[in-house]
């Protein structure tokens, strides 16, 4: 019994992970992360969002499967041009290459909505691990730059409110002719994906295929830019070494493109971490926390973190996407019934954000 009691002790440990309300704990394993295969996140070829409206379902059906089942899954297919993701990976690279004091005229301590560069371990996601050895550059949903807005001047007031986009980030990196450009590129052609995505994600949860659309107009759509320097700069490295912490996202959904060095890992409902390994051609898409609520837990958003185990420098370019700031939802009316009642009260996303970036700031400092 002795012996028993002393391999649990030491088999698992408690992750600390944040979440809109405060803390919760989850238990993982201790074992290796082992590589994924199809059955944790599969690989879907997402081109029948193209198609017709049959093809439209059969790619929803693929990805409500893996939505309600670890939250995670790879897209091939997704129509993203391999050129806008070269020239946006290219600036980023330039960009992080530049000195500190060049970076720092963008910081986002200048920010007041999380715009702009973070500096090498400026933010520690999880209390349980690491400081997050990470730089990264953020901006977010901008109608000028919207290609779906043809008259900036016709948004409603209430829309406008939310708007949380900062012209510091483009004036402060002029610097690089063509970084502007690059990036916003880059996120005209996610949020395109994106608001496609959005409606096979209706047709998967059985409601009209446009009944997001609405909400989706003036998205919270931002594009981060993360870069995780070698191991080979990191003074120490232990099993709570990470590039950066566990967390879950926050919004509707995650597109993620990585480069070929892998270090996402993702965490499965036995307490596993899993290896994302890096797929060519492909985006991972992740479900997070607002979905998740909305669809009344049915589909996952699930806790990942990645760790640059390479020698190499990593790159990773993550695009964010959720509700018009302003918009209100409560759980979708498919997702209960007389034996699943909602669980959650209607939020908006702003308050949504707003409480779980409070939890983020509180404990960077
Ligand atoms: O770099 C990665 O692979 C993951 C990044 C991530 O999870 C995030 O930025 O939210
Ligand atoms: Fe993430």
């Amino acid at each position: 019994m002795a012996t028993i009691t002393f391999t649990e002790q030491r088999t698992t440990q408690q992750l600390k992970l944040r979440t809109a309300y405060g803390p919760v704990y989850r238990t993982v394993l201790n074992t290796p992360p082992r590589d994924c295969d199809d059955r944790d996140i599969p690989v879907i070829d997402i081109s029948g969002i193209y198609g017709d409206l049959d093809q439209r379902k059969s790619v929803a059906q693929r990805i409500k499967a893996a939505a309600t089942s670890l939250g995670f899954f790879y897209v091939k297919g997704h129509g993203i041009p391999d050129e806008i993701i070269a020239n946006a990976l290219a600036q980023s690279k330039l960009f992080f290459s530049q000195p500190t004091e060049i970076k720092d005229k963008v910081n986002q301590k200048r920010s007041k909505w999380f715009n702009g560069w973070n500096s090498r371990n400026s933010s520690h996601v999880s209390e349980t691990e690491s400081r997050d050895w990470r730089e990264s550059f953020g901006m977010r949903y901008d109608p000028r730059y919207d290609s779906a807005v043809d008259d900036i001047t016709t948004i409603p007031q209430e829309i406008l409110a939310g708007f949380h986009a900062e012209e510091y980030v483009w004036e402060q990196t002029a610097n690089l002719p063509d970084f502007k450009a690059g990036i916003l590129d880059y996120w005209r052609a996610c949020l395109a994906l994106a608001r496609r995505l959005i409606r096979i994600f209706a047709l998967a949860l059985d409601l009209p295929e446009d009944y997001f659309d609405k909400m989706t107009s003036h998205p919270d759509a931002a594009v981060a830019l993360n870069y995780y320097p070698s191991q080979r700069e990191l003074p120490k490295i232990d099993e709570n070494t990470v590039s950066i912490g566990s967390h879950t996202d926050l919004q509707c959904f995650t597109i993620l493109w990585q480069d070929d060095n892998g270090g996402l890992q993702v965490l499965n409902r036995d307490g596993q971490w899993i290896n994302a390994k890096p797929v060519p051609g492909t985006f991972v898409i992740n479900i997070g926390d607002y979905l998740m609520r909305i669809t009344n837990d049915h589909f996952v958003s699930t806790v990942h973190r990645a760790k640059n185990v390479s020698t190499n420098e990593r790159y990773s370019m993550p695009f964010f996407f959720g509700f018009n700031f302003n918009e209100t939802c409560g759980v979708l009316p498919s997702c209960t019934d007389e034996e699943h009642p909602a669980k959650y009260e209607p939020i908006s996303c702003e308050e949504w954000v707003r409480l779980r970036l409070a939890q983020t700031t509180q404990a960077s400092e």
